[in-house]
This record gives structure tokens, sequence and C-alpha cells, in this order.
């Protein structure tokens, strides 16, 4: 498979003018022209970028480059499914398939962002010295960029619904942590495709330790601890641009967060109790402030799933955009908001979360430690059981 790959990769040369057809679609007629004609320009100016690249990106980047880009110009998946042993068109179609009714305005500005994180990444790791930490220049499951005073981190397994896998959970970890320390403003967590994020990764669950279970559970709520902990901490304004749904864990980590905007396709849903588990993120605390105990009960404890126009109405979410309309004018309302001094944000957030942190660091703890429990039960094995045989989905 990896040897097709390889051919199909060299063959198309990862370039958007040699992959099949290119023809602009009529654009969503709702659009401001102006727009429209901007965030073409920036796609066109993608595909030279694309063409530039010195070194392959190699075949994953590949295959999303031309998910992105097919659902930008085609948008969702028409083409009828290949046989299985049609394994390149078959990648090709899964990895276009993934994108499920992501709008082809939104293709688009994922594949601009692709295209500018690759163009970094790939020209600053070939100017860094070897044996420097890779992850300071790329990630394996996330995008990271940092322009215009804004460092953006993007989830980035669109296959998996962005899912958090270990991976993941630790690249986020150091993604903070260096957000942190450099020269922007403010910081954006978003996911690329359809999903927010689908929570934790349930296949967390099936790589066992030689300690058994017991240590599974245990190192688990270790990285979930520290996970959350930096979230609790991060020390600049954090804004989550909760592009589609979210589920579990990228629900709870939002009331940590300074804003929430939301597409109006985002739905936010914890279904704790289905999966036999118990609150995380803080949100056993930070939920019933934010909506009322009620109103976090029927979440947190009976699984009810929220709209974005809901979430909203109970303070969870700032403010909901139209889908059409939620990159531009989001990514407008932060480019305004990052040219503010960066100082004074910093110090106004510490002075609105800082008599809170240790509360809430001592509330992470006992989240953590009562989940360690619930992940050896067998109402929770029972549900990551029937996840991972396809018996249930949420
Ligand atoms: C160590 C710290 C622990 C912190 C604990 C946190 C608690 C939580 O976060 S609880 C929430 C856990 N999440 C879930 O239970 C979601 C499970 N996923 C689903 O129910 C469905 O996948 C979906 C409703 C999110 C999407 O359904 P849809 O039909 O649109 O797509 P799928 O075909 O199911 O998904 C595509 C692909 O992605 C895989 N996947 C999606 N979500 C997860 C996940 N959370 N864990 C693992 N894998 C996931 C799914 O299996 C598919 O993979 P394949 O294409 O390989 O079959």
């Amino acid at each position: 498979l990896a040897m097709a790959y390889l051919a199909w990769g060299l063959a198309q040369r990862w370039c958007p003018s040699s992959l099949q057809v290119i023809s602009f679609p009529v654009v969503q007629l709702h659009l401001n022209r102006t727009a429209m004609r901007l965030s073409q320009k920036d796609f066109e100016s993608a595909m030279n970028q694309v063409k530039l690249l010195k070194k392959d990106p190699g075949n994953e980047v590949k295959l999303k480059l031309y998910a992105l880009y097919k659902q930008a110009t085609e948008g969702p998946c028409n083409m009828p499914k290949p046989g299985v042993f049609d394994l390149i068109n078959k990648a090709k179609w899964d990895a276009w398939n993934a994108l499920g009714s992501l709008p082809k305005e939104t293709a688009r500005q994922n594949y601009v962002d692709l295209v500018s994180s690759l163009s970094s990444s790939l020209e600053s790791s070939s100017q860094v010295e070897p044996g420097t930490d890779r992850k300071s220049t790329g990630y394996e499951t996330l995008m990271v960029t940092s322009e215009d005073g804004i460092t953006k981190i993007m989830l980035n397994r669109p296959t998996k619904k962005n899912a958090l896998n270990v991976e993941m959970y630790h690249e986020i970890m150091h993604a903070l942590k260096a957000a942190s320390k450099d020269d922007s403003a403010i910081t954006v967590l978003t996911g690329n495709g359809d999903y927010y994020s689908s929570g934790n990764d349930l296949t967390n669950f099936t790589d066992i330790p030689p300690g058994g279970v017991e240590e599974k559970a245990k190192n688990g709520a270790i990285l979930l601890r520290e996970f959350v902990g930096c979230f609790i901490d991060f020390p600049k304004p954090l804004i989550a641009m909760v592009n589609g749904p979210a589920v579990g864990i990228s629900v709870t980590l939002l009331g940590l967060f300074d804003a929430v905007y939301a597409s109006d396709r985002a739905t936010f849903h914890t279904p704790f109790s289905h999966l036999g588990q118990s609150p995380e993120g803080c949100s056993s605390y930070t939920f019933p402030k934010i909506m009322s105990p009620a109103k976090a009960t029927e979440m947190l404890v009976f699984g009810k799933k929220l709209t974005a126009g809901e979430a909203c109405a109970q303070g969870l979410v700032t403010e909901v955009f139209p889908d059409s309309t939620f990159q531009k004018e989001v990514w407008t309302r932060l480019k305004a908001f990052a040219k503010l001094p960066p100082n004074a944000m910093r110090i106004s957030k510490e002075i609105i979360r800082n008599r809170e942190k240790e509360k809430l660091h001592a509330v992470n703890a006992e989240e953590c430690s009562v989940l360690q429990g619930r992940w050896l039960s067998d109402e929770c094995m029972n549900a990551v059981m029937n996840f991972l045989s396809r018996k249930s989905k949420l």
C-alpha cells in the first residue's frame, strides 16, 4: 500500500493542477462578493504555493490536500466508492468522503491554512539543526500556525473526527506551552474537517501496558490532569472556534476558554453516563456556574446534546455564526482583538481568572481520580467495547 501511495504521489506530484479537473464552480450566492473574490484569490495562490514546495509533504498530507481541493471545488464526495482492491482511488475517496458535508468555503479556507502551515513547517524544518525537537517545527496531529498576532492550533485528524489520541494530548500541551511564550497576543483552538472534535479517542483504551488495566487507568488520569492543567494555567486569551460538532472532553474544556465562537453547525454533547464515565475538564465546577446546576446536570449526567444556539443561550458559547460566514467573520474579529496591547490583555485575563485557579486545580485532581475508577468499571469497559466493535455510536 505504501508503494502504491508513493507511486501515486510521484505521478500526481501533489500539485492540484495535476489532480484531475480544475474548474471553479459557482460559489454560494449569499457570500459577500468581495470576500468571495479574496478567498478565491487566496485559494488560487495556495494552489500555486503547493507547486513551489521543495519537499514532498508525505502521502497523508497529499491525501488531505486532495480531499480539501475536491471538497472546495466540487462539494461533498459524489463519486461511487471504489472497490477494495483499487487501493489508490479508495484512499482518495476515503479522504474526500471523510469531509462529510463540510461547506466549500470552509474547505477552501482549510486548504489555504494547510498549505500555509506546510510552507512554514517545511521551510523551517529544512533550517533546523539535526536533532532539534521536531515538535517545535512540525506536529503529527495538529496544524499550528502563527500570524497577525494569533497562534492557531488546529486539531488535525479529520478522518477520525479529530478524536484526541495520546499523541494529540501531548502535542496540544506542547503547542500551548509554546504559544504561552511566543510573541502572539491570543491563541485559538479549532478543528480541521467537519468536526471540532469527537473527544477522547476510544482506542486509547486498547493499548494495555504490562501493569494491566489498573496501570492504564492510572496513566490516563496522570495525563488528563496535566493536560487540563495546561488550559487552567494558560496565560493569554484563549479562544475556541468550534467549527462543527464537539463531543466529550472537547466540550468540557470550553469552560476554561476566554471566548467560544461557534458555527451554527456545531453541537455540544457530553455523553458521560452513556459511556460509564464522569465529567472532566473542570466541567463539574464550571458548567453549573456557567449554566445553572440543573442545565449542567442535563448535559453532564443525562447526556443532553445542545445545538449551538442552545449552548449560547446557556452561556457556554459566546456567539454563534452562520456556517457560511463563520471563518470570515470570526477571523476578522480575532485579528482586531490581536492588535490590542498584549500585556493589558494578559493582565486582565489574570485578574478575571486567577482567583479561581487554585479551586480549578483541585477540581481537576478530583475529577481525574474519580475517572480513574470509572475507567475500571464494567459500565465503561462495555461502552468502549461496544463502540470498538461498531455496535454503538453516539
Ligand atoms: C486520557 C484522557 C481521557 C479523557 C476522557 C474524555 C472523555 C470523552 O471525551 S468521552 C467522548 C468520547 N467520544 C465518543 O464516544 C465518540 C465516539 N464516536 C462516535 O460516536 C462517532 O464516531 C461520531 C458520532 C463522533 C461520528 O459518527 P459518524 O458516523 O459521522 O463518523 P464515524 O464513521 O463514526 O467516524 C469516522 C472515523 O472516526 C473514528 N472515530 C470518531 N470518533 C472517534 C473516537 N472518539 N474515538 C475513536 N475513533 C473515533 C470512527 O471510528 C471512524 O473510524 P474508521 O473510519 O476507522 O471506522
